[in-house]
């Protein structure tokens, strides 16, 4: 507290010293914050707003006029709103707790008790909700924040960017959550009411109790189809103790026609709610349910109320970009409660991740070349097991055992330090300008700084930088000062425009298809590599990625097509019009469709070669990986080497497009498990990226002034 009481960073944002960073969210960064006069703990949610496209602003503007008008001892309390330029800077209540996932990851899965007791609270937030007809939409363990770390903790629903107001029997219509707690009509893209919420509900019930969420799939359809197949919940073998009415409450929750689901009347009023049942609520915390001076009864929570004022409905039209499909899967926490501020999952295994990827060593025929990639501590997640039983529940326990291998105990402190990224000391790229190539300019050769030596300058920051990459230039800035129609030989080098400057999958629904498109070709290049030599079952694994690649190609178009609303296909056709004639969304839209067949018709053909049981299915994600690094140093070689320019161009073109893959639309995707990236491994992987731009630069301007003049 002393620290914070002097402002780790000595910033201040208006009455607040900035204290340590408590978390982050796809466009926030969140703080400790303290009251310079009353000492005041606060947490302040920080969002730089030039990186909100519209939709989002209005979001965000959804999110604070909901907060600012509910007070309720189970929503995260609003207490100011600091604007900053470029900032919005949103002063929230403190939850030293941190949130849900968070807990379950501490705790495991947890008694009935305390399910129940959490249960309750979410109960009383949502009955706020819905007397202001209010629809949360992304109800997930991330956004349940908990007064403090122990069974007796407040709950306090937050996050409301993806929340809508509800016209009177008014129906949403557009797609957001989290695929894990997604209700199924929203994932059909049907037209869905407030009862998708208690959807959510079930699953966060379900995971509370059993440690792992009711459905799970190695994609979205998966998801979608292992939720529609299922007769019954299936709840593990190892909770046969949980009680009737939590079971039952679980399973009308989880009911997927939502006639059928249990009404919120039904939910409030549902005996595992209730507190009459107290043989199931340990004595130590049997009327003592005080929180924040709100007694929690799950009979009736509306009537614990504190104040709600009743302004009818928001003032403007919230459309669903925000909901944005491509930044669900990200949200996808297994591991780890802690997100980057620009959406991607922080697993925090780093230190586990002990298996080096192989030193790379190109062969004698090279060593003029030979060199040793920076990977150390490098690996992403080996030999996952496929399931061929879908319906089986993801199992939260491997994934607990895999973030506590190296970082048990991880404080809040620590957390912190790994957490942020940000813009790392200058990393010396050579200029695309420089003289002939050298081989100190090989793409693969290190140049980042150590970890330790970017948790030392994070420490010292003054505020959160985005992540600008080693070089301070963003990835997207790079692809696109390559992407001149004739920037290099022999490859659609013009369509290297992956990214934003942020990182992030493009906002424009066309452009993302498109690069998708990209990753997807690219990626098949390596099934085809791996069915010529006889690794079929790698071939399989990789083949999985790309009908997930595709998989979030379809559903950008279905919700594109559902949402009709600015950011169409249709819009976005118009936009790029130019580079992209006459396509019409429907057009695209079949065109992805048939692709996606035929790649689950590759899909079922290497199927065969899985055998049934458990098998140990290679990772695509360090195939993939592996395979990128080895074209970079093939390109090296063609490039430095062999001179042939062209060639490197090609490799180097495709070892960018993998990485960018990776580090930009991999996380995005339904995978069983997810992929998730430290930040240290990112850096490292963007790092790459920009040796390897700056080769094609480099490439691209000696073709230039090698090339024939034009008159
Ligand atoms: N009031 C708060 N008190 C304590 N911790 C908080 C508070 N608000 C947010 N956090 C922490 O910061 C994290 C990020 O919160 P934020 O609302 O910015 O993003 P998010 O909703 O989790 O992410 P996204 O917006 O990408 O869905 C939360 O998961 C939580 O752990």
């Amino acid at each position: 507290m002393a620290q914070l009481a002097a402002g780790r960073s000595g910033r201040v944002i208006g009455d607040y010293a900035v204290g340590r960073q408590i978390g982050s969210g796809s466009f926030s960064v969140v703080w400790e914050g303290r009251h310079l006069v009353d000492g005041t703990v606060v947490a302040i949610k920080e969002i730089a707003m030039a990186r909100l496209s519209k939709k989002l602003q209005d979001s965000l503007m959804s999110e604070i006029f909901i907060l600012r008008k509910i007070n309720h001892p189970n929503i995260i309390r609003f207490i100011d709103m600091i604007e900053a330029p470029g900032k919005i800077n949103l002063v929230l209540e403190y939850c030293k707790g941190g949130d849900l996932s968070m807990f379950i990851q501490r705790h495991g899965k947890i008694p009935d008790a305390t399910a129940k007791h959490f249960m309750q609270q979410l109960a009383a937030g949502l009955q706020v909700l819905r007397d202001n007809n209010i629809i949360h939409r992304d109800l997930k363990p991330q956004n349940l924040l908990l007064s403090t770390d122990d069974n007796d903790a407040a709950l306090k629903i937050a996050d409301f960017g993806f929340a809508r107001s509800l016209q009177p029997r008014g129906l949403a219509e557009t797609l957001c959550g989290s695929p894990l707690y997604m209700a199924p009509e929203i994932m059909q893209l049907q037209k869905y009411d407030a009862k998708a919420d208690l959807w959510s509900v079930g699953a966060i019930l379900f995971q509370l109790v059993t440690g792992r969420t009711p459905f799970t799939g190695n994609s979205q359809v998966q998801l979608f189809q292992n939720i529609m197949r299922s007769t019954e919940l299936q709840f593990p073998v190892d909770c046969r103790d949980l009680t009737t009415d939590c079971k039952d409450l679980c399973q009308k929750l989880l009911r997927r026609n939502p006639v059928e689901r249990l009404t919120f009347e039904e939910f409030f009023h549902h005996p595992f709610l209730s507190d009459r049942q107290s043989y199931d609520v340990p004595r130590s915390r049997s009327g003592s349910r005080t929180m924040d001076g709100f007694h929690s009864s799950g009979s009736s929570p509306s009537g614990k109320m504190e104040e709600v004022s009743h302004d009818d409905s928001l003032p403007f039209f919230l459309d669903d970009d925000s909901s944005e499909p491509e930044g669900s899967p990200s949200y996808i926490k297994h591991t780890s409660p802690m997100k980057s501020s620009y959406g991607f999952s922080v697993e925090r295994r780093e230190a586990a991740a002990s298996s080096p990827l192989k030193n790379m060593e190109l062969n004698s025929r090279y060593s003029r070349v030979s060199h040793r990639a920076d990977t150390n501590n490098f690996k992403f997640e080996s030999h996952r097991l496929i399931d061929r039983n879908q319906f089986k529940p993801s199992s939260l326990p491997d994934s607990r055992s895999l973030s506590t291998q190296g970082r048990v105990g991880d404080t809040p402190d620590s957390i912190d330090q790994d957490y942020v990224l940000i813009s790392g000391p200058s990393v010396d790229i050579p200029s695309s300008s420089s003289g002939s190539p050298k081989l100190f300019n090989y793409p693969f050769k290190s140049h980042s700084p150590p970890v330790e030596f970017i948790k030392r300058n994070v420490t010292s920051s003054t505020a959160p930088m985005p992540i600008a990459g080693a070089t301070g230039r963003n990835i997207g800035g790079r692809f696109e000062s390559l992407e001149s129609p004739n920037s290099l030989p022999g490859t659609s080098h013009g369509s290297l425009n992956l990214v934003d400057a942020f990182e992030q999958p493009s906002t424009h629904s066309l452009t993302r298809i498109r690069s998708l498109q990209k990753c997807a070709a690219t990626i098949a290049e390596l099934v085809r590599e791996r069915i010529d030599s006889g690794k079929q079952l790698e071939a399989f694994s990789i083949q999985l990625v790309i009908l997930a690649i595709w998989n979030q190609a379809l559903h950008i178009c279905h919700t594109q097509a559902a949402s009709g609303v600015e950011g169409s296909l249709r819009q976005d056709s118009n936009r790029v019009r130019r580079n992209i004639s006459q396509e019409g969304s429907e057009k695209i839209l079949s065109q992805i469709q048939r692709e996606f067949v035929q790649e689950v018709e590759r899909a079922e053909d290497l199927a065969k070669f899985v055998e049934s049981g458990n098998t140990k299915m290679p990772d695509a994600m360090e195939i993939i990986f592996q395979a990128a690094l080895t074209l970079g140093i093939r390109g090296g070689v063609d490039e430095v080497v062999m001179g042939e320019a062209e060639n490197a161009v090609t490799l180097y073109t495709k070892a960018v497009r993998l990485l960018v893959f990776l580090v930009v639309e991999a996380q995005t995707l339904i995978l069983n498990p997810p992929l998730t990236l430290t930040n240290s491994v990112r850096y490292r992987i963007r790092t790459y990226i920009d040796n390897l731009i700056s080769r094609l630069k480099h490439l691209q301007s000696h073709k230039r002034t090698s090339g024939p003049q034009k008159p």
